[in-house]
C-alpha cells in the first residue's frame, strides 16, 4: 500500500482549466460557513508538510497556494474567522467552527508580503492549478510521523511528480534571495 499523503493528491493531481479565473473558497461548516472570493488563478500551489499549514482529517501533508492579497476578499460569515498565530509571517485566518484555514495574509516586510496563502482543495470550482512541488517534507517528523517512513514517502512523492523539498523549491527559494540581496544592497534594487 503505497503512503497516503492528501486526498487530493493520492489519486492522481487535480486538473488544471484554462478558463479557471477564480472561485469561492468555502469552510466545512453545515451551517453559515465562511466563503471567500479568489480572483484569477492561484500560483505556486504545493504540498506542505510542516506543522502550521491546515490539513484535511487523516492528511499528513496540507495543499496550500497563494494568490494576491488584492484578489482575496471574504464574502460571507468572515465574522467566525480568528487569526491562528498574530506572530506568525502568514496571518492564517481559521474558521473557529470547523477549523479550516480560510486565507493567510503575509502583511510583514518579507519577500511574501502581498500575498495570500490558501487551500485551493475549499475551492467549489475545479479548474485551479495542481500542486507542483512539495516543500517542508521533513516537517511531517515534528507532526509525529515516524523517521522511518520517510524514505518511502519521499518516493511516493516523487512517483506522484511532487519533487520533496525540505524547505522551499529552488524557484521559491531564488525568489526569496532576490529580495534579500536586493534589500541589502548585494543587487541593484
Ligand atoms: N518546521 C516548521 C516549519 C514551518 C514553516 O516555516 N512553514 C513555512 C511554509 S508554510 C507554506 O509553504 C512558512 O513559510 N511558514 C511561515 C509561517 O508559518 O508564518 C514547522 O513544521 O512548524
Ligand atoms: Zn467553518
Ligand atoms: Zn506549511
Amino acid at each position: 500500500m503505497p503512503e497516503k499523503l492528501h486526498p487530493k493528491i493520492d489519486n492522481g493531481l487535480p486538473r488544471e482549466s484554462a478558463s479557471f479565473a477564480g472561485g469561492t473558497l468555502v469552510c466545512a461548516c453545515t451551517s453559515k460557513p465562511v466563503k471567500v472570493k479568489v480572483k484569477g488563478q492561484i500560483a505556486h500551489n504545493h504540498a506542505c508538510g510542516c506543522t502550521k499549514c491546515w490539513k484535511p482529517d487523516g492528511a499528513i501533508f496540507s495543499v496550500v497556494a497563494v494568490a494576491g492579497t488584492g484578489d482575496v476578499t471574504v464574502t460571507e460569515n468572515g465574522d467566525k474567522l480568528k487569526v491562528v498565530d498574530p506572530s506568525a509571517l502568514i496571518q492564517r485566518h481559521a474558521c473557529t467552527g470547523c477549523g479550516v484555514h480560510m486565507h493567510g495574509p503575509v502583511e510583514r516586510d518579507h519577500p511574501f508580503k502581498g500575498l495570500s496563502f490558501i487551500h485551493p482543495e475549499r475551492f467549489q470550482e475545479d479548474g485551479w492549478s495542481p500542486p507542483g512541488f512539495t516543500a517542508f517534507v521533513s516537517s511531517i517528523i515534528e507532526s509525529g510521523v515516524d523517521p522511518k517512513r520517510m524514505d518511502g514517502i519521499r518516493a511516493r512523492l516523487k512517483t506522484i511528480g511532487l519533487e520533496p523539498y525540505d524547505c522551499l523549491n529552488p524557484g521559491l527559494m531564488d525568489y526569496i534571495a532576490t529580495w534579500t540581496a536586493k534589500k541589502s544592497g548585494a543587487l541593484p534594487a
